[in-house]
Order: structure tokens, then C-alpha cells, then sequence
């Protein structure tokens, strides 16, 4: 538990969308604590999208409760910034007049300088429609509505996915300037685990609706090792993965006590590595650290 703010404080959150059986989110319960950039990973169809549509507060959950920046969704969305993974935006409009209406929508808080910077920073020009842009080019534009807004929480769904590797760069850029200076809350999906690693310093796995991982990257990196050696029992750890190798056998494990000094080449696994081996093994249990533990409700501590 920690005293931190929450940037987004989940208890038992479930939906299910129209009438299928399968929720979409199923009892998910976590903590994101304020200031944090966290990875929303997960395999197709997990649940991000539909969490990221939960904390924007465009759909409402079937059971439990999202709280977002210390209030409902609702009451919260001014304070957000959302970048939808189709990118909502007025075709008709240009780049130039859709930033003159970000700015109009946001009076008061509106950044002119950062939508500037991540809308024209390719040279794009400002007199451009908005449906003559290619996918990329859109995604700058809807990123640059957000970053202007000067949302205090950015609810971005696969935000590099049609971006080219410079823009990409630029976006990692903007997010870590606005984290820096503002505590901006970012929350981004994506299926590049390699890009996310040197970024992201809070992970949410979500598979089939669940949560998998939930906490600071090092803290859950922290509590697994990749042991290998020539035994193939790697008690008393919990094995996530395990498998042959030239040398022996290796596990990829929840560590529980000491890895040290049994004998094992002990390494500390890649947040990419962490998650591959947690997808593939369903049956792994699920990890929540301590900060990312929802805080006892008045409720149940009355
Ligand atoms: N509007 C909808 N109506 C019915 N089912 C939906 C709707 N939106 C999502 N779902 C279902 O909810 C589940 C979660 O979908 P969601 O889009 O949240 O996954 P995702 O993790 O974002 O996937 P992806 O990585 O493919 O974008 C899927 O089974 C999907 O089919």
C-alpha cells in the first residue's frame, strides 16, 4: 500500500461488452500510482483498449469501480487527454484549424508550443485537411490535441503504432518532457516490448481480461531471476518457464528468499523477457506489488 496519488485506482473492475459471456475485464484490481509512464501490454484482444475506454469515460463498468485522478471517469475528462486507436479527428478540418479548436475546447490550459511541436515537428503542413493525411500523420495530430491539453493523465492506445522510427523517438520524447515537467500520468498501449523497456517504469499485463503483472518495472523485474544450472529443480522458487538448454536447465522464476549461492548462473530477466514467459505459461500466478495494491476502501476499513 502506499500513500502516493493514484493516477488510476481499479477494484474488482469488470465488463462485459452487449451480451457476450466473456467479460471483457474480469475482477481487476490495481493501483497506478501519479507520475508514472506505464506499459498496457497484453496479447490481442486482452482488454486494453476497453480499460483505456473505461478510464476516459466513455463506457461504464458492469461491476466494481475505476476511480481516475482521485474522481469518477466522468467528472475526471477534462483533466485527460485520449488518443483512441482509430483517432477520432473532423476530416474536413485542417491541422492547423484543428489545433485552433483544441485550443478553443481547453481555454485556460491550452499548451499552443507542444501541439506545435508534436504536430509540425516532421513538417507536416499546417494547412493540410485532415483526411488527406496518412495513418501516421493523424496519429501526430491526435497526439498533439492531447500534449496541448496539458492533460494531467494521457490515456494513449498503441500511440507508435503507424509512426515512423524518428516520430517515435520525438513521441517518447514529449511523453518523458511532459512526465518531467507537468508529473504527467501516461498510460500507453502497446505490443513493442522492446521500445518500452527504456521508458516505462510501470507495467499492467493484461491477458484474457485479467490482470497478469501489475507494479514498477524494477520492482517486478526484481522479483524473478533466470537461473540456469545443471539441475532441473529450482525449488524452492516458483518456475513462470522452464525449459533445456546446451548448458543444463533454466527457469525463468518468482523468486522466493535468496537466488544466490545455489549453484545456478543467476540473471535478472528483460521486461520483454518477463512478459514473453508470463504469456506463454497461463498458469503462472499473477504478481501485484505492493504500490500497485489499491489502498483499503473507507468503506471496508469503516
Ligand atoms: N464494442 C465491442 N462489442 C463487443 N465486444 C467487444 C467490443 N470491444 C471489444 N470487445 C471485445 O472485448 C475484448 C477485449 O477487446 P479490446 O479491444 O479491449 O482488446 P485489446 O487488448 O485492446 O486488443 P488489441 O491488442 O487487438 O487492440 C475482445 O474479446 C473484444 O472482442
Amino acid at each position: 500500500m502506499s500513500a502516493e496519488p493514484a493516477a488510476l485506482e481499479a477494484r474488482e473492475l469488470t465488463i462485459r461488452h452487449g451480451r457476450r459471456r466473456t467479460p471483457a475485464l474480469r475482477d481487476c484490481s490495481f493501483r497506478l500510482p501519479a507520475g508514472r509512464v506505464c506499459a498496457l501490454v497484453g496479447p490481442n484482444g486482452a482488454g486494453k483498449s476497453t480499460l483505456l475506454t473505461l478510464a476516459a469515460g466513455l463506457r461504464r463498468p458492469t461491476a466494481g469501480t475505476l476511480r481516475v485522478l482521485g474522481a469518477g471517469p466522468a467528472e475526471s475528462r477534462p483533466r485527460i487527454g485520449y488518443v483512441a486507436q482509430t483517432r477520432p479527428l473532423y476530416p474536413r478540418l485542417t491541422v492547423a484549424d484543428t489545433l485552433r479548436l483544441g485550443a478553443e475546447l481547453n481555454r485556460g490550459r491550452w499548451d499552443q508550443d507542444a501541439a506545435e511541436r508534436a504536430a509540425y515537428a516532421a513538417g507536416l503542413d499546417p494547412r493540410s485537411r485532415v483526411r488527406a493525411l496518412s495513418g501516421g500523420q493523424r496519429t501526430r495530430v491526435a497526439l498533439a490535441l492531447a500534449l496541448g491539453k496539458r492533460a494531467e493523465l494521457l490515456l494513449l492506445d498503441e500511440p507508435m503504432a503507424d509512426l515512423d522510427p524518428v516520430a517515435r523517438h520525438q513521441l517518447m520524447g514529449a511523453l518523458l518532457a511532459a512526465v518531467a515537467e507537468h508529473g504527467t500520468t501516461v498510460v500507453m498501449s502497446s505490443h513493442v516490448l522492446a521500445e518500452l523497456e527504456g521508458t516505462c517504469d510501470h507495467l499492467l499485463l493484461l491477458d484474457g481480461g485479467r490482470i497478469r503483472l501489475a507494479g514498477a518495472t524494477d520492482d517486478l523485474r526484481a522479483a524473478h531471476a533466470r537461473l540456469t544450472g545443471t539441475a532441473s529443480d529450482f525449488a524452492p522458487h516458483t518456475v513462470v518457464e522452464s525449459g533445456p538448454t546446451g548448458r543444463g536447465h533454466t527457469a525463468l522464476v518468482r523468486s522466493r528468499g535468496p537466488v544466490d549461492g545455489a549453484g545456478w548462473l543467476v540473471e535478472r530477466p528483460s521486461l520483454e523477457e518477463l512478459v514473453l514467459a508470463h504469456l506463454r505459461n497461463p498458469d503462472a500466478p499473477a504478481l501485484r506489488t505492493e504500490h500497485a495494491t489499491p489502498t483499503p476502501s473507507q468503506e471496508a476499513a469503516a
